[in-house]
């Protein structure tokens, strides 16, 4: 599994409710999530847990057969470097660099830069005019489109994507979700997926709902967890 949480418990204030309160679900590779759930629901929270930017307050999650809960924060931060990509609600770009140095950014850390493979990226992703171009001068579309392509580009194990396609209309998020999913599927990249958008997530293979703490199944196709 690239992917198994056991249990996980999220709670902020020690005197307050759990904002998770016991998720488990797995993910093999190459799968495809959506995790749906109202505003306040908590999917932020457990995305960034399996990032390893948050620590649980109980339960296990299990990253490519590691329990990452036990880890430090440097063996984490490399985690985050070789396994996980990360398509988040800030784009984090490297202002001082162009969109094509950004793409490869992640790719050159985890040791795998293929420069065909990030061409490819950024042709069919339409960043292709704006490779020299550098962060500041591109519109919020089109950072999320070089943050889309950057974590791509490194062929990760996992993918988490808060909204990934919540800047772009729905011509552009259509095509870039389709992109998303071809990818993955070529690098058999497992893609975790928060959207508000049930057309959205129509197009992954299984879906998910946070409500009160606890995840269930959604869907015809569902696989029983
Ligand atoms: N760092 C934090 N400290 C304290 N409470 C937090 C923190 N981060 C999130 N919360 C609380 O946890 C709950 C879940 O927030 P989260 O951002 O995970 O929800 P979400 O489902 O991603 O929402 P949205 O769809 O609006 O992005 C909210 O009540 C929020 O106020």
């Amino acid at each position: 599994m690239v992917l198994k949480i056991t249990h996980l418990v999220k709670r902020y204030d020690p005197a307050g409710d759990a904002v998770l309160r016991d998720v488990s679900f797995e993910m093999a590779a190459g799968e495809t999530l959506a995790l749906e759930g109202e505003s306040g629901s908590g999917k932020s929270t457990l995305l960034h847990l399996v990032a390893g930017l948050d620590r649980v307050t109980a339960g296990q999650i299990e990253v490519d057969g590691t329990d990452i809960t036990t880890l430090s924060d440097a063996a984490l931060a490399q985690m985050r470097r070789v396994v996980v990509g990360l398509v988040f609600q800030q784009f984090n770009l490297i202002p001082s660099l162009t969109v094509q140095s950004n793409i490869a950014f992640q790719a050159r850390l985890a040791g795998r830069h293929d420069a065909d493979w990030a061409a490819h990226l950024a042709q069919t992703i339409g960043l292709e005019a704006h490779l020299s171009s550098y962060p500041e001068t591109l519109s919020g579309g089109q950072q999320q489109r070089v943050a889309i392509a950057r974590a791509l580009a490194a062929k990760p194990r996992l993918l988490l994507a808060d909204e990934p396609t919540g800047n772009l209309d729905e011509t552009t998020a259509d095509a870039v979700l389709h992109l998303m999913l071809e990818s993955a599927a070529e690098t058999e990249t497992a893609l975790l997926m928060v959207t508000h958008s049930p057309r959205q997530a129509a197009r992954m293979q299984r879906r998910l709902t946070l409500s009160h703490g606890v995840v269930s199944t959604r869907g015809p196709s569902e696989v029983a967890i």
